[in-house]
């Protein structure tokens, strides 16, 4: 995947700027009264300043008036009986309300901020979520997609402030024009004077921002490396093999190569934006002090009262703060909106595994069965064929065990049935009509699938098992139901909170389970569902041999009527199938029931003479 437009150009900059109207789209959509309250707040706060800033003016000018005045009274009494104050005790009162107007809408806006941000995670994060779940799987498996991802990801949570930022960005640039209207109102050149002691700041900002991100940009795979050896390297579910194999030093030395090398990149392109940027800062100073010259030049001329110098002092001083961080703000709002790109791009990105237009329901009950036709399938990126002029029929009805050794495409073969993937060639058909013209969503229901590496949810065991089939989550009969049939109920019994107990050890009052008893929950899932077909992918390793036989021998019970395939390296277990495929390479090598296969001098009797050799 190529870069963005390097990300040192300014031009990718500037462009990245059309990223921020979807991206106030996505604010407003998280919450449109947050988001009118917010910007109203914040008009109203923008123009308390030169409000302010003016009634000082006044008040001053009205002290000095006051104060030339002949026979001035001597006390704060007299002052007060002679009216002669009126005027400015006004002005002051009216200071006051602003000030504490100004204090008021300042903790409001924060307050509308903090919700609005609060919206905008959540909705981000569930749009996330939902469209993660579309996607392929092959994405998924895809080292870039996984950057993208990652990126995308990280955008989410960290590209929130930018809602706080372009909200007060919108308000410091209504404040600022309100100070130029002043400013010009009394020498247009004033202003003038301070864009040039601004603008050559902003580039030299741009540049080093737009730096920065290139050099994130470059490096997402090795962070994602380094991120990985920080986890493998401290949690919980790598903590025992890295304390017996002693990984501890080679994690962290792999770690500190590649942190180091990105601290060295970063610091020289922070130590050339300090050199930078202290020199382009010290211009700006110059300006505003020529400026200043000619302020204190003309009060002392005449031209201007001593209120107009304290407000153009005050102007000058407020609008170079605003301006400077509006620059530099705007400049990191650009570089913070190039980000956002990744976050469209992810969802941007679009499944190529989906229901056709006009989808054909799932027959129930199926009827035929499932066929493969000369299928072929390469793993996206991968030039081997995982299977190749693979040709089977499953039965409706009939229990089928796919043996062969480690990868000969047992797995490759379920993915394919769950339309995890698309073959690369051949069709697989149900009833007859090819896989793809189905109701994605109908036959994902239709068939249940436990894999070898299933997840254990560090959820309750009910939730555990319930996760088969969710829209029952709260069937707890259904639940108990399908533990028993999975024998999960024995291991639940022992857990000081049954059902309800948090299983895993990752949350606090969690219990850990053993690899089998995880198992037992997880093929627990597979009853929760009404599967037409059900696959056991060699979830059952870590049974013992006793266990492992029970649980085929239900599940063959269990599973009548439906069609089941069995992957599994236990010939025990395996010549409880009607019918046994051999696979070797990719390819159907042999078939046929266990009785027949041990007649013949194949595959299959020399891997079954091998297994019970062993135990004899
Ligand atoms: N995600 C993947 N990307 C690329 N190649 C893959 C991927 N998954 C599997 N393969 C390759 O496809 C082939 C078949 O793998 P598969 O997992 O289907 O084998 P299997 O028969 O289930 O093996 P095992 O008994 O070890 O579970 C293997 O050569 C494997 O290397």
């Amino acid at each position: 995947m190529a870069a963005p437009d390097g990300g040192t150009s300014y031009r990718a900059r500037w462009a990245a700027l059309k990223n921020i109207p979807p991206f106030l789209r996505m604010v407003w959509q998280a919450s449109p009264v947050l988001t009118v309250a917010m910007i109203l707040l914040r008009l109203i706060r923008a123009l308390l300043p030169i409000s302010m800033l003016w009634l000082g003016k006044l008040i001053i000018d009205e002290v000095v008036r006051l104060l030339a005045l002949p026979d001035t009274p001597q006390t704060l009494i007299a002052w007060w009986q002679s009216g002669l104050a009126d005027h400015l005790i006004l002005l002051m009162l009216a200071e006051l309300g602003l000030a504490l107007a100004s204090d008021i809408f300042g903790r409001l806006v924060s307050y509308a901020d903090t919700l609005l941000q609060e919206r905008l995670v959540i909705s981000l994060s569930m749009r996330l979520m939902d469209h993660a779940a579309d996607l392929d799987l092959a994405s998924f498996e895809d080292a870039g997609f996984q950057d993208r991802l990652d990126r995308a990801r990280r955008q989410t949570m960290g590209r929130i402030p930018l809602v706080g930022q372009i909200m007060q960005q919108l308000q410091d640039g209504v404040t600022v024009a309100s100070f130029a209207a002043g400013l010009i109102a009394y020498n247009p050149w004033l202003v003038l004077l301070l864009a040039v002691a601004l603008i050559p700041t902003l580039i030299g900002q741009m540049h080093f921002n737009a730096a920065l991100y290139d050099m994130n940009w470059r490096r997402a795979p090795e962070r994602r490396q380094r991120d990985y050896l920080r986890m493998i390297g401290a949690t919980a579910e790598t903590a025992k093999e890295v304390k017996i194999f002693g990984l501890n030093r080679f994690l962290r030395d792999r770690y500190l190569d590649l942190a180091e090398r990105f601290y060295a990149e970063n610091r020289v392109i922070n130590r050339r934006q300090l050199i930078t940027l202290a020199l382009l800062t010290g211009i700006g100073t110059i300006c505003y002090y020529g400026a200043y010259l000619w302020i204190i030049g003309s009060t002392l001329t005449g031209q201007l009262s001593i209120g107009d110098l304290t407000f153009l002092s005050g102007s000058f001083l407020r609008m170079r703060g605003l301006i400077e961080g509006l620059l530099s703000s705007f400049s990191s709002m650009a570089g913070q909106a190039m980000y956002l790109d990744d976050l469209y791009r992810f969802f941007d990105e679009e499944p190529a595994i989906a229901s056709p237009a006009r989808p054909l329901p799932v027959p129930t009950p199926i009827r035929q069965g499932i066929s493969f036709h000369d299928v072929g399938f390469r793993y996206p990126g991968s030039d081997r064929w995982a299977v190749r002029d693979l040709s089977f029929h499953l039965g409706a009805g009939e229990s089928v065990a796919l043996v062969g050794e480690n990868g000969a495409g047992k797995t490759t073969i379920v993915k394919l049935l769950g339309r995890l993937y698309d073959p690369t060639e051949g069709r697989i058909l149900l009833d007859g009509r090819d896989l793809r013209d189905y109701d994605l969503d109908q036959l994902r229901a239709s068939v249940g699938i436990v894999f070898q590496d299933f997840v254990r949810y560090a959820m309750t065991a009910a939730d555990n098992i319930a996760t088969g089939r969710i829209e029952a989550r709260a069937d707890r009969s259904r639940i108990t139901t399908a533990a028993e049939r999975a024998m999960a109920d024995q291991v639940i019994a022992k857990l000081p909170e049954g059902y309800d107990q948090m299983v895993g050890k990752r949350f606090a009052r969690g219990v850990e389970l053993s690899g089998g008893e995880w198992q037992k929950l997880a093929i627990a899932r597979a009853y929760m569902r009404d599967a037409q077909l059900l696959v056991l992918d060699e979830p059952t390793a870590a049974l013992d041999a006793r266990a492992e036989y029970e649980v085929f021998q239900r599940f063959k019970d269990l599973t009548k009527g439906r069609s089941a395939l069995l992957i599994s390296h236990r010939f025990s277990s395996v010549r409880m199938a009607d019918r046994i495929i051999v696979l070797a390479d990719g390819k159907v090598e042999d078939q046929g029931t266990h009785d027949d296969l041990m007649t013949r001098a194949g595959r299959y009797r020399e891997l079954f003479d091998l297994q019970a050799q062993g135990y004899r």
